[in-house]
């Protein structure tokens, strides 16, 4: 049996609440599409996890257009994206061998910023348990619609990467799809499998609306402020 370790890169949604006509994956942040920075952050984690991006294939001739303009030459397998991030993931998910031993991480492509201590959290406590996400705490009160507040210390905001045992994954997407179904845990957990939850990092933020992507224009230029800093002092 092969002991190989992969990462599923789900950039096949329609970006409808970024509102932009170019989908939001190609969007640049500080000059560079969101697509490429995640996808590189992986890579910068590790030369020989193997990558598989999942984009619509009405989009894949322009990403080919695009890696050419930007010199992106970083290596990855191509799957088409699906009608749903369910089917998008399956997809991914069919290019990973069956007799494979390793951890298969999912990570939104739209999500450029974990940092490779998280990523690494993640791979590590998949090896252990089978399955592991990355969660923030909530920092603000949580009030229900109905009426009245919950205690919000019983609650986290859920990241990806999100890491399983190959088999695992594999055996939790052959289930049917349901509405239920919004991250990848919620499909393993669905099989009975429990979710360890790992320490995420605040910044690694899921570029969704306008608003995002200014954040992420100022999380960049903070981390470049703060590297001339750092070596200003040296
Ligand atoms: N059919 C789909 C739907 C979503 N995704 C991916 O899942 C991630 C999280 O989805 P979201 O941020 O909701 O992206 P969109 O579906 O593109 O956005 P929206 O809901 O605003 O249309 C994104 O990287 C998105 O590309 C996917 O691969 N295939
Ligand atoms: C997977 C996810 O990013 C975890 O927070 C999230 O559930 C994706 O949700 P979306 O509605 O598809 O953006």
């Amino acid at each position: 049996m092969k002991s190989s370790d992969y990462i599923i890169i789900v950039a096949g949604g329609k970006g409808l609440r970024m509102g932009s006509d170019i989908p939001k994956q190609f969007l640049p942040v500080a000059g560079r599409p969101v697509l490429m920075r995640t996808i590189e952050r992986f890579r910068e984690y590790s030369a020989i996890l193997n990558i598989i991006l999942v984009l619509p294939r009405a989009q894949q001739d322009y990403w080919r257009q695009l890696c050419s303009e930007y010199s992106f030459d970083t290596d990855y397998m191509l799957a088409d994206g699906g009608d749903t991030r369910f089917n998008s993931v399956k997809n991914g998910l069919a290019l990973v061998p069956d007799d494979n031993d390793g951890v298969v991480g999912v990570h939104d492509g739209v999500r450029p910023f974990p940092s490779i201590e998280v990523i690494d959290r993640c791979y590590n406590e998949a090896r252990r348990s089978g399955a592991a996400i990355p969660v923030v705490p909530v920092v603000e009160t949580l009030r229900h619609t109905t009426g009245g507040t919950v205690p919000r210390g019983d609650y986290r905001l859920v990241q990806t990467p999100q890491t399983f045992g190959t088999t695992l994954l594999k055996r939790a997407y052959r289930q049917d799809y349901t509405d239920g179904f919004t991250d990848d845990a919620s499909v393993v957990e669905n099989l009975g499998h429990p979710i360890t939850l790992v320490d995420g990092n605040r910044e690694n933020i899921k570029i969704t609306t306008p608003f995002d992507l200014a954040v992420a224009d100022s999380i960049l230029s903070a981390d470049k402020n703060s590297k001339q800093h750092s070596a200003g002092k040296k």
